[in-house]
Order: structure tokens, then sequence, then C-alpha cells
């Protein structure tokens, strides 16, 4: 309570010197405020030229961080198409003081060629990449620079191009398809229960299929009663926390990682279920290498490898390998499936082009009356889906507005200026956006914006694009190694079910990508399956 004993009470004597000592006490307050306007009438003109230069406001301390965190509330990547539409392709982003958010992103498909193909010793990965991704991918390959990058892609390239390795894809998708993905989506349409998740069920497809390939071992996810996978949940949610730390303070996720706290306690949490998938797949391989079971499998290849003090790569090397290969091989050719089934189902037209295609391939092998009768069970051969150009130029179209890797990462480690004029000084992180270039203008015309698969043809032939405007794939020495098997993989999956079926995206099932390494579904995509019947066939194959 105040009662009057705790009140100053000023005398008409005191008053003179009071009020001396009042403005003694003000006045430096007065100044202070003022200054304070000045510096930040100051920093708001500054800040409105740099805007008017750099496309975004930059606020005092914290940068251009108010307009990510806007940015992160919707589609991410659309907001960077965004501004880089109004930059003419290159932007300077300003993070908040101290932190590692400063980075040029571009989508100028002459930049992009500078920094994969001929200035590609400049611009590694680089540290603060390896960093952010370390606890994820180790030293694999998509996290490794120089000569360890370098071996790790001789190896598998090697791997890649042989015969034995080319045979073992082909084999084990056919058996994959045949034996699980067509029974799980017939069983689907028989027993018409809700629609499925057409997303989860290629995710578990080409799980099994980089394992087989890769590993040599089955997992068996992709088994018709969909058994419940830990790792593939804990891969998701690793792959996403990780991408979180590109777009957060480094001592905000460092801080959060040391304490267990929020989406590092997690990423923590996910990535023992992650390695211990992959301790268990090399633990396999060891015994049965032990047994003088003579495989062909990358994993192996690896085993049988020496580091360069003479020693065999150690356990954790070997975690890393396979837990690259498994960020390689199983999430993008699964999530670029999933859009191009949602974009289809948005253009009947193209699907029926891609459907008559099949039929007048199938027709040539004189097969037709038994895809008539049956619904087909066919197993296409490896020469017939290298014909499907038009059914590869729509899988090129999905993955020009769907590029499974949608942004993608560099570091100079000189200084260097872009071809478009952009001064970089050393250790600049440049950020291309894979995303954006699908939708600019300047790179695919006015009509960016719409799937047309008509646009990757010439009289009719799959004419393939530029890697450096058709990043989808990188560029340069490390263009993915896996880009034609991808390829196969998907036209046999894709033809295999849209000759059975007719795939429609459940009514007001929301379609948005996520923020992750890959650009996941956010919500999967549910779909219903509805079989072909013999008469709707029946008219693609007198149509030819
Ligand atoms: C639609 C399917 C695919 C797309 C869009 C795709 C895209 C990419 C991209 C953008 C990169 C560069 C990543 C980076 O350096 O940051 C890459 C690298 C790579 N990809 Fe693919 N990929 C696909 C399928 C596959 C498959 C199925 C495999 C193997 C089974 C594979 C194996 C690799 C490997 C090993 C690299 C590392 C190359 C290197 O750094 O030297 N990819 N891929």
């Amino acid at each position: 309570m105040l009662s009057s004993s705790n009140l100053t009470v000023i005398s008409s004597s005191e008053f003179p010197s009071q009020r001396l000592l009042a403005r003694q006490l003000f006045l430096p307050d007065i100044q202070i405020l003022e200054i304070f306007i000045a510096i930040s009438v100051f920093t708001a003109i500054k800040s409105l030229r740099q805007s008017m230069k750099q496309g975004l406001p930059v606020w005092p301390i914290v940068g251009m961080l108010p307009s990510l965190v806007m940015g992160l509330r919707g589609n991410l990547y659309e907001w960077i198409t965004e501004v880089l539409y109004h930059q003419n392709g290159t932007f300077r982003f300003k993070g908040p003081w101290f932190s590692s958010l400063n980075c040029v992103v571009t989508s100028d498909p002459r930049n992009i060629e500078h920094i994969l193909k001929t200035e590609f010793p400049k611009y590694p990965k680089g540290s603060f990449f390896r960093e952010t991704v370390r606890d994820l991918l180790g030293d694999g390959i998509f996290n490794a620079d120089g000569e360890v990058w370098h071996q790790q892609r001789k190896t598998a390239s090697i791997e890649f191009h042989s015969a034995k390795f080319r045979q073992l894809t082909v084999e084990s998708l056919h058996e994959l398809v045949h034996s699980r993905l067509l029974p799980v989506l017939h069983r689907h349409f028989v027993e018409q229960l809700v629609p499925i998740d057409l997303q989860d069920i290629l995710l578990r497809l080409t799980f099994d299929n980089v394992c087989m390939i890769a590993f040599g071992v089955d997992p068996g996810c992709s088994s018709p009663n969909l058994p419940a996978i830990p790792f593939a949940n804990a891969f998701e949610v690793a792959t996403e926390a990780t991408v979180l730390r590109f777009v957060t303070p480094k001592f905000i996720w460092k801080t959060m990682r040391h304490f267990n706290l929020g989406t590092e306690k997690r990423l923590k949490f996910a990535l023992k279920e992650v390695n211990q998938f992959a301790k268990n797949v090399i633990e396999k391989r060891k015994r049965e290498n032990g047994n003088e079971i003579k495989r062909s499998d990358l994993l192996s290849v690896f085993m049988g490898l020496k580091d360069e003090n003479g020693e065999p790569y150690s356990e954790k090397f070997l975690k890393d390998i396979c837990v690259n290969f498994i960020l390689a091989g199983r999430d993008t050719s699964s999530v670029a499936l999933s859009w191009f089934f949602w974009l289809i189902d948005r253009n009947p037209e193209v699907e029926e082009r891609i459907l008559a295609e099949i039929c007048r391939i199938l027709e040539k092998r004189g097969e037709a009356a038994a895809v008539e009768s049956s619904g087909g069970d066919v197993a296409f051969e490896v020469e017939e889906i290298k014909k499907m150009e038009y059914l590869q130029a729509a899988l090129s179209e999905a993955l020009r507005l769907f590029p499974s890797v949608p942004v993608d990462h560099k570091e100079a480690i000189k200084d260097d200026v872009l071809p478009d004029g952009t001064k970089l000084k050393k250790r600049t992180k440049v950020i291309y956006a894979i995303y954006a270039m699908g939708r600019t203008e300047a790179i695919w015309g006015k009509d960016c914006n719409e799937f047309k698969p008509e646009r990757w043809l010439r009289d009719g032939r799959f004419m393939a694009e530029s890697a450096y405007r058709f990043t989808a794939f990188n560029g340069g020495p490390r263009l993915c190694l896996g880009k034609d098997f991808a390829y196969y993989q998907m036209k046999y999956t894709a033809a295999s079910i849209i000759l059975r079926y007719r795939v429609r995206v459940a009514e007001k099932h929301p379609v948005v990508p996520k923020l992750a390494l890959t650009i996941y579904m956010k919500y999967g995509l549910k779909v219903n399956m509805f079989k072909r019947d013999k008469e709707e066939l029946q008219k693609y194959f007198k149509s030819e």
C-alpha cells in the first residue's frame, strides 16, 4: 500500500533545484530518444533502399529472416520462385547478425553451369553443408567432397555401369512390380476399402528396390500385408529435421542438439533407428560374404575395398554409404512418381496418350489379345520400355515442375563472379533453386506453369534438355549416378499401373509439398484405383 510517508513531497523552496536536477536527469533521455528515432529512420530508409535493390526487406539485426519465416508458413519453394522472378533469377539472402544464413540464391542456367561444371573445383558442397547434414549422411557420397567423394563416385560409377548390375536392377524391379506392387493394388481394387496412399506404396517399392540392388538385401516393405516400417518413419523424420537446420541459425540448432530439445531430440531418436537398420544390413552382408556367398551389390564392392591406410572401410563409413544410397534411390523416384500420378489425374488427355503409346508398343508383339482378355499379366521387355518416349516426356515434365531435390547447395572456396555479374566472396553459400528453374519463363516460355509433355518431343521423339536448364538430376561431374536406372524404374512402374488402372486422387485430398531434403507430398497421395476393362483397352488397340 502507498502511504503518505512513502511519498516525497517537494516543497516550493526546493522546487528550482529539483527542476534543474530533473532537467539533468531527463535531458539525456530525450537525447537518447532523439538518437533512437534518428537511427530508426536511418535504418528504415537504408532497409527500404536495400529492399528495393534486393527484393526483400532487410530489417536491423534479423535481416531478411521475417520474410523467410513468412515463406516457411506457406510453400517455401513457391516463395523462392516468386522472389527470384522479381530479381531476374538471382538474389542475396541476408540472415540475422551472427547467423550462418547469408547466401546467394540463383535459378539462372548460366550460373548453374558455372558452379556445376565450368568452375566445379571452386564449388564443393562445403563446410556449412557438411556440418549441417553430417549427423544423417556422415561422409557418404552426398555429403563428401575431394578425395572422399571421388573414391565413392569412381567405385559406384563402375558398379552402376556394369552389365551385372544392370541385370540385377532389371530383375529385382520386375520381381517387385509383379509379385508385390500389382497384387497390393489389386487387393485394394477388390476390397475398395478406403483410398490408399500411393506415395507410401511407391516409397515401399523403391526402398525394397534400392536395398536389393545396393546391398543385396530385401527388407520386404512392399509385401502384400504392407508391414509397419519403423525405419521409413524414422528416415522421414531425420530428413525433415535435417532440412530445418538449414533455415535455423547454427547456434540455435547446436544448442538444441546439446540440450536434446525439439526437432533435435526427434532427430537423435530417428537417427538411432536409421543407423540400426544400416548396421543390420552390414552385419547380414558380412555374414553372407563370410560364407563365401558371392554378391554383385554395391555394398559388397565397398566391403572389398581398402581406405587410404590400406585398411578395410570402417563400420561407420559403410553405414554412411548405406544411408546415402537409401536417400538417393528411395525417396527420389517415389516422390517423382507420386507427383506424376497427381499430374496425370489432372490432365486426363496425357494419360490417354500414355496408354495409347503402351498399347501401340504391346500390339507389336502380338499380345494384344492377351492384354484385352486378362487385363494383362504383361511384363514389359527392356526394349519396350525404351520405346515409351511419350511416357519419358511426361515423367520429365513432372520432374520439371516437381524436381525430387527442389533446392541444392554449394559453397564458393574462392572469391568469384557468376556469369550474371553477381560477386561472391570466398565461403559464400550458393543455393540453386531447381524447383524455381522449372517455373521460369525465361527458360521454358510463357506456359512454364503448365504440364505439357509435348515440350520434350521433336517429331514424336524424346529430346533431352541441357542439365543446366533441367537440373532435376544435377549436372557436371556430380550428375546423378542413378539417372538411367531411375527413368527405367519410373517408366516400368508407371506403365504397369496405367495399363491396368485409372488412378484417381481422392476427392478433397490436400496435396502440398513438405519441407524435407526431397519434395514429399505432406499428406501423401490418397487415391482410388479403377480397373480398366476389356472394352476400354480395345479402343486403344483399334485406334492404332
Ligand atoms: C527421379 C529420380 C532421381 C532424381 C530426381 C535424382 C536426382 C539427383 C540429384 C539432384 C543429385 C545431386 C545431389 C547432390 O549432389 O546434392 C543426385 C545424385 C545422386 N544420385 Fe540421383 N536421383 C534420382 C534417382 C536416383 C537413384 C534411383 C539412384 C541410385 C539407386 C541415384 C543415385 C545417385 C547418386 C549415387 C548420386 C550422387 C552423385 C554424386 O554426388 O557424385 N539417384 N541425384
